[in-house]
């Protein structure tokens, strides 16, 4: 099958051309079929949020190719939806909830606005917020107000759902929560998801593959196929054999060069 999403050969220099260069991470190929899960890990700083930057056409690659259904992306591309980790940040505060949910349909016409406004609804029901259409987002845990940026991304109707981090900013059950619901709108709406992650149970647990990502200089060093069961659940699949030895891989593809604690 053709890749959805395809990263062929992708190189990324901060401040190109001067003294203080920086190599980002270099020949990153990486293709990603229709409806596929893909989660991308990797060390802080080695370059995962700048990979799905380039990958949602919102940066530019130093060289090599990003393509969507087989066609050169050279700028953010319809259907490709990026879900930030500071959600606090990427609703507006003003608007209320079911506005905020109405953002990616505003250039639609007035005649269909009370439809657009019932299919928003309906997406706010499918991320549990029946009922908080009225409220603004100030008003809402933090838990809460990621689900509303999760509605907000259903509305645009994504080919392609690019995470970063998406649950970093929640305590630890919330996170969990959020985890199963983003699984059950995958399973349920078949879009392709990328998503960066430091937290390699997160990757192991919602992935049909993990990307790991080196230590600078940053390269791709391995693609694993996680091959668990689904549907999956908090407690059975992290319980499952194959679960513990990727965690285990991974952590050590991860912490592998650091020192060991001494004793
Ligand atoms: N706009 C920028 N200009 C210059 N350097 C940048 C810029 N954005 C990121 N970098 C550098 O590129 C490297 C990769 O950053 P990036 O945020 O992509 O890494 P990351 O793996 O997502 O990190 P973390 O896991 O800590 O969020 C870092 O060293 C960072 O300082």
């Amino acid at each position: 099958m053709s890749a959805r999403l395809r990263l062929s050969n992708v190189r990324k220099v901060y401040g190109e051309g001067s003294p203080d260069a920086y190599l980002a991470f270099d020949s990153i190929s990486l293709d990603v079929a229709p409806s596929e899960f893909v989660a991308v890990v990797g060390p802080s700083g080695c370059g995962k949020s700048t990979l799905l930057r380039i990958a949602a056409g919102l940066a530019p690659a130093s060289a090599g190719e990003v393509e969507l259904d087989g066609r050169s992306v050279s700028g953010p591309p319809p259907g490709v939806v990026y879900l930030f980790q500071q959600y606090a940040k990427s609703l507006f505060p003003w608007r209320t909830v079911i506005d905020n949910v109405m953002f990616p349909l505003e250039a639609a016409p007035r005649s269909e606005r009370r439809s657009l406004r019932e299919r928003c609804s309906e997406y706010l029901k499918q991320v549990g917020l029946a009922g908080f259409e009225n409220k603004y987002p100030w008003q809402l845990s933090g838990g809460m107000q990621q689900r509303v940026a999760i509605a907000r991304a259903l509305a645009a109707e994504p080919r392609v759902l690019l995470l970063d981090e998406p649950f970093s900013a929640v305590d630890a059950l919330t996170r969990m929560e959020l985890q199963s619901l983003v699984l059950d709108l995958w399973r349920e709406n078949r879009f392709t998801a990328v998503l960066v992650t430091h937290d390699v149970e997160e990757a192991v647990f919602l992935a049909d593959r993990v990307a790991v990502l080196s230590h600078r200089p940053t390269t791709l060093s391995e693609v694993i196929e996680v091959g668990l069961p689904r549907p999956r659940d908090h407690i059975a699949t992290r319980e499952d054999k194959r679960f513990l030895e990727l965690r285990h891989h991974l952590m050590e593809a991860l912490l592998g060069r650091l020192a060991p604690v001494a004793a």
